[in-house]
């Protein structure tokens, strides 16, 4: 069961794996990510798209104690309409859209699949529209699609992430413009554990709630990074403790109203995230 306050924006580690493959399908069931992605759109080859959104329908009823989602594929290819309907029989909580690009294309996944969205900003275009696309009532969420924004962007290979800071500060603005949870994108290198941890942290940064992840090595670290640790935590009861309303001293800073509603929003992370 779901701890009942677990929402969206509680989410630390967020999994994606190819529906197709049965294997990674039944271990993430073990895994202590807080949500799955089953996804049917770039990591499933064509000639296995629909064993694998039957395999998602099946598996998305099994994953207690998780968030769950299913990635479909986009409008305009040949599996979108069997995908939307699919999510929408099956116990999946959110269905993921890649490559939005303007508020209609959720407008009309929502119709069909009456499911809260997650869209993936991951162009140019998407970025620039993801005002109208967070501001959309079925939307849930944005999930960064880092690797199709690069292309997009023509950031070589290799580069580091100086080149995207400004399109993933732009989508942080735009997810909280309208109260919505926002996912950095994920890492590529699967054996780099200190690359990894270093743009969590960045993500934690740039005001990222969690990051999504492809590979079971890269769950603790996420969980840590963006869950709430004992040192901050113990630091946000100090704060609620000590403070008495309006402008005051504080170990040291200075302290007002909105910094014990952050210190409460931690607690309430950390009470949230406990399974
Ligand atoms: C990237 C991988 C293809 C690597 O696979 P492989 O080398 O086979 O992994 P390991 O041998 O290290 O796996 C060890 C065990 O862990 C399981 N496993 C691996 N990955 C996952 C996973 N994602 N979820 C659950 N379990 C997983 C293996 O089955 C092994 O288990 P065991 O047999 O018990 O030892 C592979 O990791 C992978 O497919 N990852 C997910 C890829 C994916 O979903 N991609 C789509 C999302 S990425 C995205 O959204 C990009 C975005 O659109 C953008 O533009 O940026
Ligand atoms: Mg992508």
């Amino acid at each position: 069961m779901l701890n009942h306050n677990f929402q969206l924006h509680h989410a630390r580690s967020l999994l994606f794996l190819p529906a197709s493959n049965a294997r990674a399908v039944e271990k993430a069931r073990g895994l202590d990510c807080d949500m799955v992605i089953l996804d049917l759109e770039d990591a499933v080859p064509d000639d296995r798209k629909d064993e694998a959104r039957d395999g998602a329908t099946a598996a998305a009823a099994h994953y207690a104690g998780k968030l769950v989602g299913i990635r479909i594929n986009m409008a305009g290819t040949p599996w979108h309409g069997a995908d939307m309907i699919a999510v929408k029989n099956s116990a999946a909580d959110f269905v993921v859209l890649p490559k939005v690009e303007n508020a209609k294309q959720v407008h009309d996944v929502y119709g069909v699949c009456a499911k809260p969205v997650i869209a993936m900003i991951e162009s140019a275009l998407g970025v620039t529209q993801a005002v109208a696309i967070g501001g959309f009532a079925g939307v849930a969420g944005l999930f960064m699609g880092n690797n199709d924004l690069r292309r997009d962007l023509g950031i070589p290979a290799g580069a580091g992430r100086a080149g995207l800071s400004f399109a993933l500060q732009s989508v942080v603005l735009a997810a909280r413009a309208s109260g919505k949870a926002v996912f950095d994108g994920v890492y590529n290198k699967l054996d780099d554990s200190a690359g990894f941890e270093a743009e969590c942290r960045e993500g934690h940064a740039f005001g990222f709630d969690g990051k999504t992840l492809i590979h079971p090595n890269q769950v603790e670290a996420a969980n840590a990074v963006f869950g709430p640790d004992e040192v901050a935590l113990a630091e946000a009861r100090r704060l609620i403790d000590a403070a008495t309303g309006g402008a005051e001293r504080h170990e040291g800073a200075m302290i007002e109203a909105m910094h014990v509603e952050a210190a409460r929003a931690l607690i309430a992370r950390a009470e949230a995230v406990k399974r």
